[in-house]
């Protein structure tokens, strides 16, 4: 007998052999999908009839910072530099394990409510984070942030800390933690440190998450010091390969795109904050079209300022076509891959398609709205026209994280109040 039946749903498979299937059923066991099809012959301990509803591969965010979410609003309408230098590290200095632990809950909550099942994090304090990830039955590939501004000492200590928070956590939860290591930037990291690091992450046969050219800034800084820009210098070290994820590449010249397209590199797309920064605008058009693997995520809570995946699909849609002056660029579907099928390629995680054997990570959109009829293409109505706030159920690893819009595995209420006052203590020591 199976754990549960998904039934009478428009199943979305994102599988370019299954495709579309318009009145099919999903089945579950074992925290794996066994069934997609028209029906099925099993039956489970679980009926969950999805009349009127989508179902489809949980959304997956690679590239966030959790524990952000205690700074939503704190510090908006700023450049990058001095919102990082000014506002945001000085504020991170004062974060306490505790505070991380309920901004992490906190994220987990809003992602499960807003259909995202797995995410890529990179920030400080990570075991509270992988405890949060543990508690709550998300799936996450988590980074320590390493930063040794050119310091050995700081440089042992960083990569220390990234190691033992690989070693400790990496396959834990039932396998839902995956683990990554987390150099900041090609700006704020040594060459020596960049090196180090990508000699230990192949050696422990670990991916890599770093921010690569999200500002002109950092283009210039590379030129300036080095002679070369961030993607040659990465090249020129022997960083590059499919086990890297390279969070927003904005500033890339067509020369770069052909070697992350060679390299196999996976590129996070971060529109929302690179709009809200006004970093630029990444040329994911053309990525796509020289074959690189480019997925989608939300950045943190300080420059976004939620963790809806839906709204970074849309706004990842418009702003190619705004920026290439051309409507038909990156169209849904090509957005909905980037959400889903790319996504668990860059995390090396067996996600983000409804078919056999893999992970039974996915939700159910209710289609049942004002603003989602009349309902001619679902690809677009997930992209142009959905929000996260249209998620009814999710389910990662075969258990029901929210079902009905209610949050089944954490207490929402108690995390809201204690998110209030974790921010409210934060914001006081800050200015004192
Ligand atoms: N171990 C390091 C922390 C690195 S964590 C990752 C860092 O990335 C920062 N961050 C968040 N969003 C962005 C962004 O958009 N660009 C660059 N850095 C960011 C975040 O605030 C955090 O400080 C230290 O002790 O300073
Ligand atoms: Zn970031």
């Amino acid at each position: 007998m199976a754990d549960i039946i998904i039934k009478n749903a428009y199943v979305l498979t994102m599988d370019p052999d299954l495709g579309d299937i318009e009145n099919g059923v999903v089945v579950i066991e074992n925290g794996l999908i066994k069934e997609v099809g028209r029906s099925t012959g099993s039956t489970a301990d679980k009926i969950i009839d999805a009349r009127g509803c989508v179902v489809m591969p949980g959304l997956i965010n690679t590239h966030c910072h959790a524990g952000m979410t205690l700074f939503r609003g704190y510090a908006d309408d700023m450049h990058l530099k001095e919102w990082l230098e000014d506002r945001i590290w000085p504020a991170e200095a004062k974060l306490t394990d505790d505070d991380i632990h309920i901004g992490s809950l906190l994220a987990c909550l809003e992602m499960i409510r807003s259909g995202t099942t797995s995410f890529a994090d990179m920030y400080i304090h990570m075991d509270r984070v992988a405890q949060a990830v543990k508690e709550s039955g998300i799936r996450a590939a988590l980074s320590y942030g390493m930063i040794d501004f050119g310091s050995k000492e700081k440089a042992d200590a960083e990569l220390k800390e990234g190691s033992r928070f690989v070693s400790q956590w990496n396959g834990k939860a039932d396998g839902r933690i995956t683990t990554m290591y987390g150099p900041h930037a090609p700006n704020t990291c040594s060459r020596e440190f960049l090196i180090r690091v990508k000699e230990q992450a192949v050696k422990d046969k670990i991916r890599i998450h770093i921010h690569v050219l999200e500002t002109e800034a950092e283009l210039n800084y590379m030129k300036e010091n080095f002679g070369m820009c961030s993607i040659h210098f990465l090249k020129d070290i022997d960083f590059w390969g499919t086990d890297v994820l390279a969070a927003h590449c904005v500033w890339l010249s067509d020369g770069d795109i052909k070697i992350l397209a060679e390299y196999g590199v996976n590129i996070s797309h971060n529109p929302v904050s690179n709009m809200k920064l006004a970093s630029g605008i990444a040329p994911v058009a053309k990525l796509i079209a020289s074959g690189a693997n480019v997925c989608l995520g939300t950045d943190g809570c300080a420059s976004n300022n939620n963790l809806d995946m839906f709204e970074e699909m849309k706004t990842a849609a418009l702003l190619q076509k705004v920026g290439t002056m051309d409507p038909t660029a990156l169209p849904a579907r090509q957005v909905l891959e980037m959400a889903t099928v790319n996504g668990a390629k860059a995390l090396g995680i067996k996600s983000g398609v409804l078919k056999e054997g893999h992970n039974a990570d996915m939700i159910i959109v209710d289609m049942r709205k004002p603003h989602l009829t009349p309902l001619h293409d679902v690809a677009s109505q997930l992209v142009y026209a959905a929000s996260g706030k249209d998620v009814r159920t999710t389910i990662v690893a075969g258990k029901v994280l929210m079902e009905d819009f209610m949050v089944t595995c954490l207490d929402e209420q108690d995390i809201l109040g204690k998110a209030v006052q974790t921010s409210k203590n934060l914001a006081s020591r800050i200015d004192s």
